[in-house]
Order: C-alpha cells, then structure tokens, then sequence
C-alpha cells in the first residue's frame, strides 16, 4: 500500500521557492531517506506532511487521507526538541501521552514496551538532564512512536551524536525497520542511510533530482550502459559470456568493473548485435558518489531519475493485475 504521496508539491516562503513540483512515493513498510544539503528543503517537506504547513499547491497524502485527517497517526521526531530536563524519560513520555489523550494503564503499558524498544528501561526513571545525548535522542523516537503512528517521519536522527551515539540510533533505526515501521528520515549521515534505509532520494533545488534503491546501488565504480532498445534474452546469454558479472536490467547493463578492456569487448558485441547505446555513464556504485554528482547539478543515471508518482502507482497496479 501507498503510505505516503506527495504530487507537484510547490511550496513558496515570501517571494523564494522552495519546493517546485516535488513528487514523491513512499510505500508502506518502506524505510526512506532523503537527503539533500542545507537549505534545500527537508524539514519544509516534513512540515507539510505534518500538517503544519500546506503547500501552495500539489496533492498530499498519507495512507489516501490528508495530512489533517491523520493528526495524531504521524509520529514526529523534529531536528531539535526541548525536552524538559528535569523530570524523567517516563515522567515526560507520561506527560507527552497524556497531552495526546492517552492515560492509565494501557499508556503505562506502551511507555514500558517503548523504553525497552529504545533501550532506556534501566534509565528510565532518572532525570534527564544526567542523560547522555544518544539517550535523549532515544526519548524522541520513543515520544514519537507513542501513539503507535503509521508513518514515522525523523529529522536528523544522528545530528550532535558521537560514534557510539550514532552506532546506537542507527540501530534503533534498524529494529524499527525490521518491525515493519514505515519511515521517512531527513539525514546527511550517508552511511547511515545507507545502513538503514530501503530507498533514497535526494532533493535538490526543490525537487527529487535522483532516486534509487539502496539494493540497486553495487558499491563498485563501474559503468551503466543504457541501450535504444529493449535487448531479447539472447543477449544475457552472450553478456554473460563475455563476464557473469555483468548484470541487465531492461535497457540497462551494469558493468560492475570499469575496465577498458571489458567495455571495449561488450561495446564491440553491442555493435555486433545492432544494438544502439544510448549512453554511457559512471554507475555511481556508491551513495557518496551519487550524492556528489547529483547535488553538483549533474544528471543522475536514467534509472535512478524518479518517476511522476501516477506513472509509478499505475506500473505497481499493473504488477498487481498480472499475479
Ligand atoms: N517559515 C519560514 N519562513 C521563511 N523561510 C523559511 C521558513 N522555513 C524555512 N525557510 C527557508 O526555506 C529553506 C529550506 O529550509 P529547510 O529547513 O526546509 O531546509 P533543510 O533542507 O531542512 O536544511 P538543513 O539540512 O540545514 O536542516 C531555507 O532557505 C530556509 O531559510
């Protein structure tokens, strides 16, 4: 299911854009991550999901219903929260579910399953002002997980976190994944999203410029050639032939290696088949590389340029038709 749509969102401050045309697709279960550099936008966009912002114009849905209709069904982790300090983990997440409408018994019970989730059950009742920084962090997921939301949205998980802080969220973010949680996580930590996250997207002058799975991204610095047409099966057998590694997907093969000599011999079978390359580019095998050349206002491979959300909704449709 579609957890979260987001459809030519355009969103303006004063005179200045900062959203033009944004379109994104979340699907239920999904773990996204969204990066992007300073200013670019993040936080805006989860504003607007949140319901705190509207858009200037575009279309905004979380699980088919307006961000309005699911008040209270979005968990929100903000970049930076005021926590007060004085009282305890379970003294604050008392107060925060009480603020919510949630009391007695079934919220004493939540609040213990959450501060064993986030690893806080020992900690729990003292002050946190004598919480380290990765333990405060903690609370706010475990705050944002209190009214057991569909869809959690974090900004910055890690920020201000020292390594042993970091390993410590990232696992968190891990458990959460596996529980089926479907999150949306604004970060710049790139190994980070790059451990927990299923997808990635990266925003730059206020639109998604790339997007891919993280399964799709080999950790090799090879090359992508993407041809004219759709090739037959015939030619993965003479692929493969020439080097298992190689990899097709559509009009796309991943060289994995980025030899001359195995690029000048499939070239050579390419031509030999009459097949035409349409191009030729870097695989950008890496988050980092793919980062760095998207946000520097190159084009990203065809494959990871994303897709108007109809055209995604309508292929997933048609998937579901054919089984
Ligand atoms: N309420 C507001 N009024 C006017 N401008 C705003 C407002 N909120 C954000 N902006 C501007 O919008 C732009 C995007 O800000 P936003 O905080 O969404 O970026 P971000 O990608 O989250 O940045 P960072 O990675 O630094 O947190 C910035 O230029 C910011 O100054």
């Amino acid at each position: 299911m579609t957890a979260l749509l987001l459809e030519k969102i355009v969103k303006r401050f004063d005179t200045t854009t900062i959203l033009r045309q944004l379109n994104l697709l979340v699907q239920e279960g999904q773990v996204y991550g969204l990066l992007g550099a300073n200013g670019a936008g993040k936080s805006t966009l989860i504003h607007l999901i949140m319901g705190f912002l509207y858009p200037d114009s575009g279309r905004i849905e979380v699980f088919g219903k307006t961000p309005t209709a699911m008040h209270g069904q979005i968990g929100y982790l903000p970049e930076r929260l005021r926590y007060h300090t004085h009282c305890s983990a379970r003294e604050y997440l008392t107060a925060m579910g009480n603020f919510a409408g949630m009391r007695g018994a079934s919220l004493t019970s939540r609040i213990n399953d959450l501060l064993e989730l986030v690893g806080l059950t020992e900690a729990a009742d003292r002050r946190m002002r004598n919480y380290s920084k990765g333990m405060t962090q903690r609370v706010g997921i475990a705050q944002a997980l209190l009214s057991d939301p569909q869809l959690l949205l974090i900004d910055e998980p890690s920020s201000g976190l020292d390594p042993q802080g970091q390993l410590e969220m990232r696992d968190l973010l891990l458990d959460l994944r596996s529980h089926g949680h479907t999150i949306l996580i604004c970060s710049h930590q790139l190994d980070e999203i790059e451990a927990v996250c299923n997808r990635v997207g990266i925003l730059v002058h206020g639109a998604i410029a790339a997007e891919t799975d993280l399964a799709q991204l080999t950790g090799t610095n090879g090359v992508v050639i993407t041809l004219k047409e759709t090739p037959t099966d015939a030619l993965d057998f003479a692929l493969r032939s020439i080097d298992p590694s190689i990899v097709r997907d559509d009009r796309f093969i991943t060289v994995p290696e980025n030899s001359p000599t195995l690029q000048g011999r499939l070239l050579q079978l390419l031509l030999d088949e009459g097949y035409t390359v349409a191009s030729l580019q870097p695989s950008l095998g890496n988050l980092r590389d793919l980062y760095l050349h998207v946000v520097s206002g190159k084009e990203p491979p065809a494959e990871m340029q994303p897709q108007a959300p109809l055209a995604i909704l309508d292929s997933l449709l048609a998937g579901e038709e054919q089984q």
